[in-house]
């Protein structure tokens, strides 16, 4: 496959607020109806756009990011009391190439958050995953801004999947059985720029691993790169929008109608450190997702495998870290 790269304004930009206003809003039924067909359509198509009309100011956008550079400027000592290694080697803070990709090591520092831990999980006794989310000395602030941005981000992606169920033609609510206590995660990312001599990336290419990905990302331009027909297209950060795109679990359950688009980070601007907070919005660890028949019959290929959201995830998240010799 040739890959070029070039700079785009090209996602489709998409007003959500319909499905944020009540049911009883003049004309809202049309106006849902009439997002949901753009949602299809761009989930067809590129499986990455804009959202605009989310509800946030931009002040809350930008918060999020401040909290989470304010606790990237400290020492390496600070950071590493919050590391996963001293955690459940999922919840918490990871140095600079610590991420692994694809084999390779990602140039970047995170702190990563979830959901409280899964229950079966706490059954069987496994320890991945089920300890709690930091709390960070500094910022001070920490833990009041991320839960009230978690809360947010959760009633956006409720409304996001309603949206997704209209334009796939099953319902509004069908998939709210799934997501309820969704098992989601948030990454709080710093990127600073890569070194000039470095052959490897920001963030290797990968597909999100459950259903939607809502990415806070800073305006630095030419960072993240999205595959879109063959071509690494760049999307320009718009301010106040988020770029959401689909993961693995819809691809599942719209049997491959919906892609789950590969995507990657190359920032490579001198003197720019980059930020950017994703929240993935997933159903339930537990939760079986299957091919929805209308979709199996409408794709004319065959039915996609069962998954189940947390197996998968507990796949990737074992293999994502480089933390040498101490396993869990
Ligand atoms: O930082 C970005 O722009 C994207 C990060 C990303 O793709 C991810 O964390 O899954
Ligand atoms: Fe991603």
């Amino acid at each position: 496959m040739l890959v070029t790269t070039e700079q785009t304004l090209s996602l489709p930009l998409i007003d959500i607020s319909p499905f944020l206003a009540p049911d009883d809003a003049p004309d809202v039924q049309l106006a849902r109806q009439a997002t949901a067909e753009l949602v299809d359509k761009a989930c067809r198509e590129v499986g990455f756009f804009y959202l605009v009309g989310h509800g946030l100011t931009q002040e809350e956008m930008t918060e999020i990011r401040t909290v989470a550079h304010e606790f990237f400027k400290q020492t390496p000592e600070e950071k590493e009391e919050i590391h996963i290694t001293k955690n459940d080697f999922a919840r918490g803070y990871q140095r600079l190439g610590q991420n692994i990709t694809q084999e390779a090591q990602d140039w970047h520092e995170a702190i990563d958050l979830y959901a409280p831990a899964p229950k079966s999980l706490l059954q069987k006794g496994i320890k991945t995953l089920c300890g709690s989310n930091p709390i960070p000395r500094h910022p001070e602030r920490f833990s009041t801004v991320v839960n009230s941005y978690v809360q947010t981000m959760t009633r956006l992606g409720a409304a996001m999947m309603r949206a997704i169920g209209l334009g796939l033609g099953v319902g509004e609510t069908f998939f709210e059985p799934y997501m309820q206590e969704g098992f989601w995660v948030m990454r709080m990312i710093g990127y600073p720029p890569l070194p000039s001599s470095s052959t490897g990336l920001s963030c290797g290419e990968h597909t999100d691993y459950g259903c939607l990905t809502l990415l806070n990302a800073d305006s630095t331009p030419n960072a993240l790169q999205v595959l879109s027909n063959g071509k690494w297209i760049s999307p320009t950060p718009l301010p106040n929008a988020f770029i959401i795109n689909i993961g693995d679990m819809i691809q599942v359950w719209t049997n491959g109608i919906y892609k789950s688009t590969l995507h990657r980070v190359i920032h490579s601007s001198t003197n720019v450190y980059r930020i950017s907070v994703p929240f993935f919005y997933e159903p339930a660890f537990d939760a079986r997702v299957r091919p929805i028949d209308k979709c199996v019959q409408e794709s004319g290929v065959e039915r996609l495998p069962d998954v189940v959201y947390g197996e998968h995830l507990l796949g990737k998240v074992t293999g994502n870290f480089d933390v040498g010799e101490q396993r869990m």
